[in-house]
């Protein structure tokens, strides 16, 4: 590793969670690709989420894949079996921090106009210190943190072909978002490969 490429053992959270930068695992014709692939093969959907209660379509698509159903926002999803390149970023992304996974949420993020709003990623079934990987495809945009207790945020720029790691007490003490941008006219693919513990 060279003096200039990301330490992965590096925070970019100042405290009470952790999250690890892995740099750009792809370059940027591999991701270009990646992305390409992904957006032509995925059967993106709106997502539906519940919030107080209420069902909501999201504006930026989405796509569940795994090995078993996964409890999300207020709503039961079954996953679409991995495809063989889903398999092939999995494997990826598991090679790179050398953690397993078994379900990933793709988002598709059509411009700067879709955004995925302040929440955690705490589900019960994701265990008391989810571990997540995020990989981003397309449009740089902002990672936003802010702390559930103190005055702190953070942020970070999420780059095509970029890897992070989420882990620890980043759920418990985080919430995350990403804003709205209207400068930005690409499309971003994100991927979150998760861990699920319990089946329901
Ligand atoms: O698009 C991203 O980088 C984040 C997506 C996210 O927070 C999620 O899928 O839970
Ligand atoms: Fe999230």
């Amino acid at each position: 590793m060279s003096l200039f490429e990301p330490i992965p053992a590096h925070n970019l959270i100042p405290q009470d969670g952790v999250i690890n930068d892995f740099g750009c695992v792809l370059d940027l014709q591999a991701a270009s690709q990646w992305f390409d692939t992904l957006n032509r093969l995925v059967p993106w959907q709106h997502d539906e989420v519940e919030i107080f209660g209420k069902r909501i379509v999201t504006a930026r698509k989405v796509a569940w894949y795994g090995d078993a159903p996964y409890f999300y926002s207020g709503v039961l999803k079954q996953p679409l079996p991995w495809s063989e390149a889903m398999l092939a970023l999995k494997a990826l992304v598991e090679q790179h921090t050398s953690h397993h996974f078994n379900s990933c949420l793709v988002n598709l993020y059509e411009n700067g106009s879709q955004g995925v709003g302040w929440h955690s990623d705490d589900e019960t079934t994701l265990g008391k210190a989810p571990i997540i990987a995020s990989l981003s495809l397309g449009a740089t945009r902002r990672f936003c943190f802010k702390h559930k207790i103190h005055a702190l945020k953070c942020e970070m720029a999420l780059e095509s072909g970029q890897l992070i790691l989420m882990q620890g007490d980043l759920q418990r003490y985080w919430l995350h978002a990403i804003p709205k941008a209207a400068q930005v006219h690409a499309a971003r693919i994100n991927l979150t490969f998760r861990q699920i513990h319990t089946v329901i």
